[in-house]
C-alpha cells in the first residue's frame, strides 16, 4: 500500500506537497511529526475521507474494510466496559476477530477488572484502552489508530504496542504517536512528517543512528530542526 505524489490543502493552507510513503506489511507503520503537520489528516486520507486525494492512494483498502480509531473517543457512557466490548464483537459485518494471546493478556490484566464499570466513569486512559481493544476486535484489512498511546501509562502503553504489533503481523496497521519512547525494541517502521513531506522513513535504531544519539526524543528534535533548516537554506 502506498501514497504517491499526494498534494493536499485545506482551503489556502497546504498540508502536503508531493508526499510519498510506501507502507510496510507485517509491522506497524508509525506516523510521527510536529503538532499540526498533518498526521490525522493522513489517517483521514487513508480512510478515504478526503476524496480529492483518491488518485494518490495505491492499493489502499476500501473504507468498509478499514477500522479507524479516532483521536477523540466516542462511546455510550451508560454502557459498561463488558457491554461496549460485546457491541464491538457483535456489530461487525465481517464477524469478530479471534482474540490473540496478547489480547487475552491485556483483557485479563486491564479490562476484566473494569468489566462492570460504566464507560462514563472511566479515566481518559482507561477509555482509550477499551476502544483500542474494541477496534482490534473488528475484522478488517487495515486498521488506523490516531494516538492510541496518548494518556496511557508506560506499562499499559507497552501492552497496547504489543497488541498492535501482533495485529500488524496479519493486517495493515497505521498509527500516529508522540510517545516515541514506546517504540523502543518494537519492530515498526517510522515515518516522520515535516514541512509538508516525509523527512524520515526507517526504524527506531536507524533514527538514533542518523542523529548520532541514544535518546529518541533528542533524535526526533534534531531531525525536525535539521529538516526545517534545510528548507530555509
Ligand atoms: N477540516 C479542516 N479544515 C481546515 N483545516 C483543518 C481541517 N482539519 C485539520 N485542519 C488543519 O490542518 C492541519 C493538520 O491537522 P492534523 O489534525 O492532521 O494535524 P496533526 O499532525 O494530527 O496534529 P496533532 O499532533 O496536534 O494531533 C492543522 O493545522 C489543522 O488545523
Amino acid at each position: 500500500m502506498e501514497i504517491k505524489n499526494l498534494s493536499f490543502s485545506y482551503h489556502a493552507r497546504q498540508i502536503y506537497n508531493n508526499l510519498n510513503i510506501k507502507f510496510s506489511s507485517e509491522i506497524p507503520n508509525i506516523i510521527i511529526g510536529p503538532n499540526g503537520v498533518g498526521k490525522t489528516t493522513l489517517l483521514d486520507t487513508l480512510a478515504h475521507l478526503n476524496p480529492s486525494a483518491a488518485s494518490s492512494l495505491i492499493d489502499v483498502p476500501d473504507a468498509k474494510e478499514t477500522g479507524y480509531q479516532l483521536q477523540r473517543t466516542f462511546f455510550y457512557p451508560t454502557l459498561t466496559v463488558g457491554q461496549t466490548l460485546e457491541i464491538y464483537r457483535k456489530i461487525d459485518h465481517a464477524g469478530s476477530r479471534r482474540e490473540t494471546p496478547v489480547m487475552e493478556h491485556i483483557y485479563t490484566e486491564v479490562l476484566k477488572p473494569l468489566e462492570t464499570v460504566k464507560m462514563g466513569m472511566l479515566s481518559g486512559g482507561e477509555k482509550r484502552i477499551v476502544l483500542t481493544y474494541g477496534t482490534c476486535l473488528l475484522q478488517r484489512k487495515m486498521y488506523l489508530f490516531d494516538e492510541p498511546l496518548s494518556g496511557i501509562d508506560a506499562s499499559n502503553a507497552y501492552l497496547i504496542m504489543d497488541i498492535l504489533c501482533s495485529l500488524a503481523e496479519k493486517e495493515l496497521v497505521v498509527m500516529t504517536t508522540h510517545q516515541l519512547g514506546q517504540l523502543k525494541n518494537k519492530k515498526a517502521r517510522i515515518f516522520c512528517l515535516n514541512q509538508k513531506r516525509c523527512v524520515f522513513n526507517g526504524t527506531y535504531s536507524e533514527l538514533l543512528q542518523l542523529e548520532e544519539t541514544q535518546e529518541v526524543d533528542e533524535a526526533y528534535s534534531k531531525l525536525i530542526n535539521s529538516t526545517r533548516t534545510n528548507l530555509v537554506q
